[in-house]
């Protein structure tokens, strides 16, 4: 199926935070609950639609554990969006985004778009970071937020939506330059020129 843009995502943090199930959620409709250790790093994808315009987002899931560092971290370059995520009942991989933000900004392009995302928000009574504090710290690095349960599937759809928004928005407003982006590929029918030319078709139309 052709698409206006291709773009390629990351997802980074800690061990078990659900980045895996996150992925398996947007991709599949399904929920594992036994966490299934990602070694490396694994690949999904799907189109989604912005502005009436298919996008296909090509999604790298990277292993959380330590051990795996030294291979993930190749996985930064050349990618547009990435999903950065703790659990809100696991208050240590809230403490860990800084050095996760840290590592992404050494290894990845400075156009990044970047979405932070509180997961497990369907075990309230368990929580131990209240939203404010990932309000404030997303609004402190310049990311984009939101909660998200890949269980029950709350805003799981809207964060990778969102994210290929955002990074569409700025294409359009030329703060991103889709030439010089290996993350951002456009399209046979796509790009900022062909999508502004197909508008003043539509309008002469
Ligand atoms: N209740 C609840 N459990 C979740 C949610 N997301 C993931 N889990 C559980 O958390 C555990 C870890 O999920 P994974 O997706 O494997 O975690 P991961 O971040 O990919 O972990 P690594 O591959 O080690 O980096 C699993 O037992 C999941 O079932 C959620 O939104 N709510």
């Amino acid at each position: 199926m052709s698409y206006a843009y291709r773009f390629k995502y990351i997802i980074i943090g800690d061990t078990g935070v659900g980045k895996s199930c996150l992925l398996l959620k947007f991709t599949d409709k399904r929920f594992q609950a036994v966490h299934d250790l990602t070694i490396g790093v694994e690949f999904g994808a799907k189109t989604i639609t912005i502005d009436n315009k298919p996008i296909k987002l090509q999604i790298w899931d990277t292993a959380g554990q330590e051990s795996f560092r030294s291979v993930t971290r190749s996985y930064y370059r050349g990618r547009a969006g990435t999903l950065l995520v703790y659990d809100i009942t696991r208050r240590e991989t809230f403490n860990h985004l800084a050095s996760w933000l840290e590592e992404a900004r050494q290894h990845a392009s400075e156009n990044m778009t970047t979405m932070l995302i509180g997961n497990k928000c369907d075990l309230e009574d368990k929580r131990t970071v209240s939203t404010e504090e990932g309000e404030q710290f997303a609004r402190e690095h310049g990311l984009i937020f939101m909660e998200a349960s890949a269980k029950t599937a709350h805003n799981v759809e809207e964060a990778f939506v969102e994210t290929a928004a955002t990074i569409y928005k700025r294409i359009q407003d030329g703060v991103v330059d889709e030439a010089n982006e290996p993350g951002i590929t456009p399209g046979p029918f796509g790009g900022k020129d062909a999508s502004s030319s197909q508008q003043r078709r539509g309008c002469c139309g």
